[in-house]
């Protein structure tokens, strides 16, 4: 299915999409939202919990569907997209890797922090086992210095992942920071290269665009920016916007502006737009499934949002630190009162 194309896209609102609706999406959602992204011609999409199987969890939010029930019903519709699942060691296991794919997911996406590589191994080699396609998935990588980040792919690279993205879990990436890395990959590596993006400093589409500029043929994209934080590259617009550029999708632009429209918009509970937090989680570089947990923080402190994220931001807190949200807001609202009396 990825014949001729010149663009592989993976549409990840069905996972990266459940931060931004507290993981409450239903069997019925996916099966629809799936079937159409299907039958728009879309290679791959993926499905889990916000933060990859096994995510549901107090620490991370509780799914309101089995994801197992969630992959299965994706499978069932679709006969040309491949279905894709994140992982994070340490949260997922073997088994859930095992069953996703006894279900029919045919990529594995092993994500892991961007100085933290070494972790995934095992996986991926499992990954590999099952037939899945692999692809390493390194979080945060505003975090590293191009040449860590380098190391780091080279890792995932010999582990026998097929594919090494550049994440941008924050939004926090500017376009010669994208530009410098995804460049530098392609110098060292010989898999191929992709690029996840989040709209927080409204950059997503610029920084998507030049990282295809710099050989970045993998690229993920959210439908109506159905993704953690502001969301992620707007995967309607993408594909309108390569199509423009004489670059070959291979995806149906009318019917997933009809999708967008008619089946994404009414999940949102409002529409995705870069409010003053999700600005923040760029400005300050905080992981973008962070949001909704800073603002029940911030309700439950009675503080302000913005302050808990860039003292979050200021501690470089990464993934699975989330009850680190409660410890700073609890800290900021305790040096307010104190400031009161
Ligand atoms: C918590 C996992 C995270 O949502 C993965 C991802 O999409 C990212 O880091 O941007
Ligand atoms: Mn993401």
């Amino acid at each position: 299915m990825s014949a001729n194309r010149d663009i592989i896209l993976t549409e990840v609102a069905l996972r990266d999409g459940s931060h931004a609706i507290g993981h409450q999406y239903t069997v019925e959602q996916v099966t629809e939202v799936a079937r159409v992204l299907n039958d728009a011609g879309v290679p791959y999409i993926e499905v889990a919990h916000g933060d990859g199987l096994a995510g549901s969890s107090e620490q991370y939010g509780r799914s309101l569907t089995d994801e197992m029930k969630l992959i299965e019903a994706a499978v069932s519709v679709c006969d040309q997209t491949k279905v894709a699942v994140l992982l994070i060691p340490g949260i997922g296991t073997m088994n859930e890797l095992k069953q996703a794919a006894s279900l029919g997911a045919k990529m594995a996406r092993v994500a892991t922090h961007v100085t933290e590589a070494d972790v995934s191994p095992q996986h991926i080699n499992l990954a590999k086992e099952l037939g899945m396609e692999t692809v390493g998935f390194l979080m945060m990588s505003h975090m590293a210095p191009v040449n860590k980040l380098v190391e780091q792919a080279k890792l995932m690279e010999s582990y026998g992942a097929d594919t090494v993205y550049v994440v941008d879990s924050a939004g926090a990436l500017l376009p010669h920071e994208v530009r410098e890395r995804i460049k530098a990959l392609r110098q060292s590596l010989t898999i191929n290269i992709g690029f996840h993006a989040h709209n927080n400093l409204s950059l997503a589409m610029a920084n998507t665009l030049v990282a295809i500029e710099e050989g970045a043929t993998r690229i993920d994209g959210s439908i109506r920016c159905l993704g953690a934080g502001a969301g992620n590259t707007q995967t309607e617009v993408l594909v309108a916007v390569l199509d423009r550029m004489g670059l070959n999708s291979g995806v149906d632009l009318y019917k997933m502006m009809d999708l967008a429209e008619n089946i994404v918009a009414p999940i949102l509970k409002q529409p995705q737009e870069i409010t003053r937090d999700s600005l923040v989680m760029g400005y300050a570089g905080v992981y973008s499934s962070f949001l909704l947990h800073s603002q029940r923080a911030a309700k439950q402190f009675n503080v302000d949002s913005r302050d808990i994220l860039i003292e979050l931001g200021k501690r470089k807190v990464v993934g699975g630190q989330e009850d680190m949200i409660i410890d700073v807001a609890s800290e900021i609202a305790n040096k307010q009162n104190s400031l009161k009396v």
